[in-house]
């Protein structure tokens, strides 16, 4: 069924937890879901593509993106800025499909600012020793930035209550199942206000 708008689905989590292991997986699943591709200034890691894995921007460009009003929202998380452009969200909500944004916490909460009716998803981990052995297991960061990434997450656990919903990381597949039942169940939820409210004003 085609809708008036689509779902705009905000992943957040603390670093090393598996948002992009989960959204990778989750695209495996069919589910229609678009993903959004942020901009950074921080430099590509192996195997990163610009325009996939993220726009990798100098610091200049990205603050001329933040002059123009291009981002949705943005952040700087460590040494860096990150941000969400705005133009593909706003298109691709427009044409009634649904988007996910990969986002750290700050800027989750911008966003919940200016879209309230947004669906806000918290992953965890199982623990905080397990969310050390992740980052450290990836291998992209020195020790001193492990050690930032960790104190953060400590404080971005603490903000969990501001989302709709928390999702234990345990298992990725599992993860995929509980984010995919949380889309239907909101999707079913947007339907039924929409048909209810074309059942008002066609009265
Ligand atoms: N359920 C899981 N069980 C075990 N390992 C996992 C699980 N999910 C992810 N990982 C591993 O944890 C590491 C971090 O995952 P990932 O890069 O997806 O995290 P992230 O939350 O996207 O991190 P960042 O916010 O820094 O981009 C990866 O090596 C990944 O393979
Ligand atoms: N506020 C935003 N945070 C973002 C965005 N894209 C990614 N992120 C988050 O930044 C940290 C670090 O990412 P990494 O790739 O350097 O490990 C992590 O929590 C990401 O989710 C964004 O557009 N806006």
């Amino acid at each position: 069924m085609r809708r008036e708008k689509g779902l705009l689905i905000v992943l957040s989590g603390p670093s090393g937890v598996g948002k992009g292991t989960v959204c990778g997986a989750l695209r495996k699943h069919d589910t229609h879901i678009q993903y959004s591709v942020s901009a950074t200034t921080r430099n590509p890691r192996a195997g990163e593509e610009d325009g996939v894995s993220y726009f990798f921007k100098s610091k200049q460009e990205f603050e001329r993106m933040i002059r123009e009003n291009e981002l949705l929202e943005y952040a700087q998380y460590v040494d860096n800025y990150y941000g969400t452009p705005r133009q593909y969200v706003e298109d691709t909500i427009a044409k009634g499909h649904d988007v996910i944004l990969e986002i750290e916490v700050q800027g989750a909460l911008q966003v919940k600012e200016t879209f309230p009716e947004g669906v806000f998803i918290f992953l965890m981990p199982p623990s905080i020793k397990e969310l050390r052995n992740r980052i450290e297991g990836r291998g992209t960061e020195s020790q001193d930035l492990i050690d930032s990434r960790m104190t953060i997450a400590k404080d971005e656990i603490d903000l969990m209550d501001k989302y709709d919903y928390v999702v234990e990381n345990d298992e990725v597949e599992l993860a995929v199942e509980r984010i995919k039942s949380i889309v239907t169940a909101e999707n079913c939820k947007k339907e039924r206000l929409i048909h209810l409210y074309k059942e008002l004003v066609e009265e």
